[in-house]
């Protein structure tokens, strides 16, 4: 473990057989379909590159790049896209792949961008979700584990583009973002 991670919330190891039940779970209820998956950048390529080798339907990939948290622990509510997909969505089943839903704002403004552009469903695939501290109210379908109001990092999951390449998902050290 790293200096900077006061407590491991979720081993390698955790992680790894959440996302294979994930993945067969999206496997059984898109039987006869090919979703298209739309990873959020940059939090969720980790779980989406492991999850997508779980999921055994004939299946598609596109990012979307959007940022509300830059360099700090609060989001700041306003939703920028800041890369957009490269296909169209239209009459496609489509999952939304998130590293985590903490206030919503991301995904509240997401899924209102994506459904303005008529795609035939589309559901939600969280590996966290941090209940305590949402702001908006919205439906996951697919959710990895239900965490306790910290700040957390690894797998993807960043404090100012930092840690994100930790195989676990760590509390942060208070000290690292609070100056005294
Ligand atoms: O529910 P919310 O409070 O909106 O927070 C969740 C979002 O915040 C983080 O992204 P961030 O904006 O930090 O971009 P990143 O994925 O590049 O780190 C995270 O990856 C989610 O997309
Ligand atoms: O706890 C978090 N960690 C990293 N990024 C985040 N974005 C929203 N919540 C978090
Ligand atoms: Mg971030």
């Amino acid at each position: 473990m790293i200096r900077d991670v006061q407590e491991i919330l979720l081993s390698k190891e955790q992680i790894q057989e959440r996302v294979k039940e994930l993945g067969e779970q999206i496997t059984k209820e898109y039987a006869g379909k090919e979703p298209m998956l739309i990873g959020v950048l940059k939090g969720s390529v980790p779980f989406m590159a492991d999850l997508i080798k779980e999921i055994s339907v004939p299946c598609t990939i596109d990012f979307m790049a959007v940022s509300s948290y830059g360099a700090s622990t609060q989001s700041s509510g306003i939703v920028r896209i800041l890369k957009d997909l490269d296909s169209n969505i239209k009459n496609k089943d489509i999952i939304i792949v998130e590293d985590i839903i903490d206030t919503g704002y991301t995904l509240k403004y997401l899924i209102e961008n994506l459904m303005s552009r008529k795609p035939a469903s589309i559901k939600v695939c969280c590996l966290l979700d941090k209940p305590d501290r949402r702001k908006v109210a919205l439906d996951i379908n697919y959710r990895g584990f239900t965490i306790p109001d910290a700040f957390v990092v690894g797998y993807g999951l960043d404090y100012a583009e930092k840690y994100r390449n930790l195989p676990y998902i760590g509390i942060l050290k208070r000290e690292v973002y609070q100056t005294p």
